[in-house]
């Protein structure tokens, strides 16, 4: 048994005052929160005595609507109170159980030694004055996660501040008891890191502002950059820091920053799900979360159906590479490029002196505009006024005629026809109206329902006509696959791909590789709607967007700060990131950030998946010992089968509770859930789940990104199923295990496997 640290009675008892501390403090919220309730519910029940209700003249509505408000708006603030109060409570609860993990001891330069302790929120004493926990994201903590002992700084908002660290303390406290502390010198905690590895993968991720370390903590309080790009490896903490980043602006910029201000982009809804209890584990309301594909469906809206990058990589992965396979292919990669948006710009610019395809405005059956006069309006105007801005005075135009058209409807013979047919409620509203302004005669009764019924008609006209419904722009894009400038970089292959692609809009299809380049040439042609709400944008697993995609999302958050965060030793699909943003120089507001030390794995895992790492990228092990992977041969299909039930079997009696299948494609977790359903309990994950479970997972390797799970089996590492293009999906599949990896291969092993040297794997033949 460890010797006990001496100081452990003190600590303790520290820890038994603060929880006192607490108690006294959510007695007193409790009495707060009672008193204030039952004000709330009273206000509610007393609502209609304070207000003044009289309708009589404008100047008693106008009146009686400000009461109102006024009763509203006290009910919401006390609402408000109330909602604050709840989330002091549970913060207050959480430190209850775990009120700090770190402390250190400071000496500012001509100031007192002062003890820091450091937790995921703020405590003060009785008294309001001097801090019992500073909040893990106070300018002082970051002294904890830069230092080690000896001379230390931090910055404030008034300016550096300089002393030198005595003592660096780390806690491990589990409802109020201490389970275990440890004096640090150099980097914090191998033993927290090693106690937090060593335990099962979850089913969703952890926070780790116990164990942040020094490169992380970079990322997490950068605040110079305008974009900031960090490139780390498998496993390095890229996603945990990312959403500790989030939580740490949401703490320092508090008074600016509501969650709608903060945007992440994740991968695809399992991911989200996963990630899903960070921030609220640390106290913080989730930010918008999206993926990158469900943001760009619905500015398409309804013009198209979409097909999902799943689909996309699921296609490129089994497709037959016949003739049409390989246009699509090379229609992929140069519809991912900036060479393309150049082309799409330079056909834009085009259309401002013809070209644009319009829609006429019809009103029963009838054209009523045509699309020809749309068009010479147009096409009248300035060209140097923007395509927008033209199309908004088109709008305008356009609204103006319905007007006058719809006055001189409203004496025509349908008219009468249609009043005909209403019925008694709308004859009732008609009549109460004609009243209301005076009226008394049967003819003035008539003449407001004549109004009535073309207005309805032409509202919904309007409307159409202010989203812009007489631009085809389907149409227009379309024409742009028809286009073919004199530009060098045009791809060979243009005319078949433009081909193509022309039969898929036809059918009102996009394929994923157009579905930016539509709705940025939609946002070109109609406005975009900068989304200047958004001042942070985060986005996660950046490898996988394209240079077009990137180029777009910069260009519609213009003065929003972003941060990327990825792996080019993990792209889906190589080509498509020949420009990956990632790789983007640095530059006056560009600051990257490179992680090499992989946390996730054992030693024994990284030694083995370094032979074959994709890039350049030297991976540092963090020093957790496990076993070294396990090469399994089949020399019958018949015996895979076998091989993988009694693995799994193994893996489980080892106590490992997330055991995942890591395939290449859908298809082949298909095959291997056919094979397995019945015999093993198992659950096959595709693009529809949307929560992560524990058990025997069945994955396509493009899922299970930024997952990890306890055990990795790949089914098939066989050279036929791997070839030397899918470096990056088998590396990525090997390094979503924390513990253990098991391949399965016939006589043949992937080149991968083939590459890593003998000793840091184990052959087993069947
Ligand atoms: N400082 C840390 N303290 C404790 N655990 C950490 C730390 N950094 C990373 N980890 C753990 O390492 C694992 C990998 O982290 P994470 O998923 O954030 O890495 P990643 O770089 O996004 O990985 P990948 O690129 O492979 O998806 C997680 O279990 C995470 O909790």
């Amino acid at each position: 048994m460890p010797e006990m640290h001496k100081d452990l009675p003190q600590e303790q008892q520290r820890v038994d005052h603060i929880r006192e501390e607490i108690n006294q403090k959510e007695n007193k919220l409790f009495e707060k929160t009672a008193q204030l309730k039952e004000n709330v519910i009273e206000l509610r029940k007393t609502f209609w005595d304070d207000v003044t209700v009289n309708l009589d003249e404008p100047d008693d509505v106008i009146e009686t609507e400000a009461s109102i408000k006024q009763q509203a708006e006290l009910l919401a603030q006390k609402e408000t109170v109330h909602g604050s109060l709840a989330k002091e409570l549970k913060t207050l609860n959480k430190l209850k159980d775990n009120p700090y993990f770190g402390r250190i001891d400071f000496k500012e330069d001509g100031e007192e030694k002062e003890k820091i302790y450091i937790g995921i929120a703020s405590l003060m004493d009785k008294e309001e004055e001097d801090f019992l926990i500073y909040d893990w994201r106070a300018p002082i903590s970051s002294l904890y996660y830069d230092y080690a002992l000896g001379e230390a700084s931090y910055q404030t908002l008034a300016g550096e501040i300089s002393g030198e660290i005595s003592l660096k303390r780390q806690f491990i406290i589990r409802q109020g008891k201490m389970k275990a502390m440890f004096d640090t010198g150099l980097t914090i905690g191998d033993q927290l890191l090693q106690e937090a590895l060593g335990n099962n993968a979850s089913t969703t991720m952890r926070n780790i502002v116990a164990t942040i370390q020094k490169e992380q903590n970079k990322i997490i309080r950068n605040e110079k950059s305008k974009l900031l790009l960090v490139q780390g490896v498998a496993g390095s903490g890229k996603t945990s820091a990312a959403l500790q980043r989030i939580a740490y602006l949401m703490y320092r910029y508090r008074k600016q920053l509501n969650p709608e201000n903060v945007m992440l982009f994740s991968p695809n809804p399992l991911f989200t799900s996963y990630i899903n209890n960070v921030l609220p584990e640390l106290g913080e309301e989730n930010v918008r979360q999206t993926t990158f594909y469900h943001f760009v469906q619905k500015k398409v809206g309804d013009d198209f159906s979409v097909e999902s990058p799943f689909d996309q990589m699921e296609y490129m992965l089994t497709n037959k590479h016949t003739m049409t396979d390989q246009i699509r292919m090379q229609g992929i990669e140069y519809k991912s490029s900036l060479a393309f948006k150049q082309m799409v710009d330079a056909y834009l610019a085009t259309l401002h002196d013809k070209g644009i395809c319009f829609r006429p405005v019809l009103f029963r059956g009838e054209v009523l505009i045509s699309k020809e006069a749309i068009a010479d309006y147009f096409y009248t105007m300035e060209s140097s006024i923007s395509l927008p801005n033209r199309m908004e005075l088109v709008a305008d135009w356009l609204l103006k005629e319905l007007t006058s058209i719809q006055q001189e409807e409203v004496s025509k013979d349908w008219v009468g026809e249609k009043i005909e047919l209403l019925d008694k409620e709308a004859y009732a509203k008609a009549y109460y109206k004609a009243r209301q302004q005076g009226a008394d005669s049967v003819m003035d009764e008539e003449a407001i329902l004549r109004k009535a019924v073309v207005h309805k008609m032409f509202a919904s006209m309007k409307a159409e006509v202010k989203d812009f419904a007489f631009v085809d722009v389907a149409k227009t894009f379309e024409q742009l696959f028809k286009y073919h400038p004199e530009l060098a970089e045009l791809p060979n292959s243009w005319k078949d791909m433009a081909a193509q692609t022309v039969e898929h809009i036809q059918s009102s299809h996009l394929q994923w590789e157009d579905v930016t380049p539509y709705v940025y040439f939609k946002g070109q042609l109609l406005g975009d709607m900068k989304d200047r709400s958004v001042r942070y944008l985060v986005i996660d697993e950046a490898q996988d967007f394209s240079a077009f995609q990137f180029a777009y999302v910069s260009e519609l958050f213009p003065h929003t700060r972003m941060t990327l965060l990825g792996d080019i030793n993990q792209t889906i699909y190589a080509p498509i990131s020949k420009q990956n943003p990632l790789l983007l120089k640095d530059g006056e507001e560009v600051e990257r950030i490179t992680l090499m030390k992989s946390y996730r794995p054992t030693k024994q895992l990284v030694q083995f998946t370094k032979h074959f790492v994709p890039g350049e990228h030297k991976i540092e092990p963090f020093e957790r010992e496990g076993n070294k992977p396990k090469l399994i041969y089949v020399n019958k299909e018949t015996q895979r089968k076998e091989v993988l039930k009694h693995q799994i079997k193994d893996l489980m009696n080892e106590g490992y509770e997330t055991i995942a299948l890591v395939t290449k494609s859908l298809q082949e977790s298909k095959h291997i859930y056919d094979a397995l359903t019945g015999e093993v309990p198992c659950t096959l994950l595709d693009e529809e789940t949307y929560t992560l479970s524990k058990g025997v997972l069945i994955i396509p390797v493009y899922l299970a990104k930024g997952i990890e799970f306890d055990a990795v089996i790949i089914p098939d590492a066989t050279n036929s199923n791997y070839t030397k293009e899918d470096q990056t999906l088998f590396y990525t599949a090997c390094t979503r295990a924390m513990h253990e990896l098991v391949m399965v291969a016939n006589e043949e092993p992937n080149v991968f496997i083939q590459e890593a040297s003998v000793g840091t794997y184990k052959a087993d033949k069947k």
